[in-house]
């Protein structure tokens, strides 16, 4: 199995070109936070938005919209339950399922509206809703799955204790495939981050183990604030495998850094730290 290395992740994050725009940083559509769960659209926002996507905009329940501001001015709010189709389809990158609870009708509308040119990256409860209401992926240009382990079992039916098991994980992945795509010689296997205290990555071809972070990650907000870091990461660099790698390494290398002089590494400090981490690797 690979590792995840520093020089993986310092090969996707170069320096910018000064002959570029926001627009050429990727709109990214973060789909997230029901009524009781509006934290979870934040940390998904604050990480892409520190990520460097060029414009993000987040589809929630409308009570999250004040805090939303207040806390990230950078972003654009709008209400999942109205025209979500369209803001769909403006898209680059679309994020969905972080704290989105059981809104079946948001998820259902979003994978209606992806289509064949667009990246989707599926987390939390949007996971847990494939798995509840046997729904199929959409056939989107780029797949990535970050389930926790027990979203994994949800969703794929391998159980928590056999996932270690490398083949079955593929096996799974492959059977989740969007159904138009697997006509083809190549379908379109999605990216899986299976996170755990041992995260993996995998890949068309490839494992990847993750060899960096550590038990003060181990809080609420964590993954959601994950999950934005690889929507602003797939916004700006491809391809999407590759920025999949270098979302997952510079999370956890920055709580890594973070737990020299603290005993959790909050979600929202990995985030404020996000920029310098991207700064430093891309002179490396
Ligand atoms: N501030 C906010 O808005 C926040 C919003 N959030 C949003 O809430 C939604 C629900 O997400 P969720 O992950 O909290 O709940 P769920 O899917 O039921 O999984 C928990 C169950 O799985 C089990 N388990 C086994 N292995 C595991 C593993 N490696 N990692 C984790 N769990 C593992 C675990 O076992 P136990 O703890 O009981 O031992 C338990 O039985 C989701 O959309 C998320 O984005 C959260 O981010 C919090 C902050
Ligand atoms: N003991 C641990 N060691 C390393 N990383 C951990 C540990 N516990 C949790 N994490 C990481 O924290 C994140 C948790 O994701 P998730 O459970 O989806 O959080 P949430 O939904 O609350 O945001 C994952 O990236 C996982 O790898
Ligand atoms: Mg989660």
């Amino acid at each position: 199995m690979k590792k995840i290395s520093k020089t993986i992740a310092a090969s996707v994050v170069r320096p910018r070109p000064a002959h570029s725009h926001k627009g050429n940083y990727g709109r990214v559509l973060i789909i997230a936070g029901n009524h009781q769960f509006g934290g979870a659209a934040i940390m998904n926002a604050q990480a892409a938005v520190q990520s460097g996507a060029g414009l993000v905009t987040v589809a929630t329940d409308l009570t999250n919209k004040t805090a939303i501001h207040a806390r990230l001015p950078e972003a654009m709010v709008v209400n999942y339950r109205d025209n979500l189709a369209a803001y769909v389809k403006k898209a680059d990158v679309i994020l969905i399922g972080s704290g989105l609870g059981d809104e079946r009708d948001v998820l259902e509308t979003c994978f209606s509206a992806i289509s064949s040119e667009q990246t989707l990256i599926v987390d939390g409860s949007a996971l847990s809703m494939m798995a509840a209401f046997d729904l199929a992926l959409p056939d989107a240009s780029q797949l990535v799955l970050t389930p926790h382990q027990m979203e994994w079992q949800r969703l794929s039916g391998v159980a928590i204790a056999e996932q270690v098991n490398q083949e079955t994980n593929q096996a799974a992945l492959q059977r989740l495939a969007p159904t138009e795509s697997n006509t083809s010689a190549n379908n379109k296997t999605p990216a899986l981050v299976l996170k755990s205290e041992a995260t993996q990555v995998y890949l068309k071809d490839d494992v990847y183990q993750l060899t960096v972070g550590g038990p003060y990650q181990a809080t609420g907000g964590m993954g959601d604030t994950l999950a934005g870091m690889i929507a602003g990461f797939a916004a700006q660099f491809a391809p999407t495998s590759s920025a999949v790698l270098a979302a997952v390494y510079c999370h956890s290398a920055i709580a890594e850094e973070l737990s020299q002089k603290a005993y959790v590494t909050l979600p929202s400090k990995i985030a404020e730290k996000i920029p310098a981490y991207m700064k430093k690797l891309s002179e490396e």
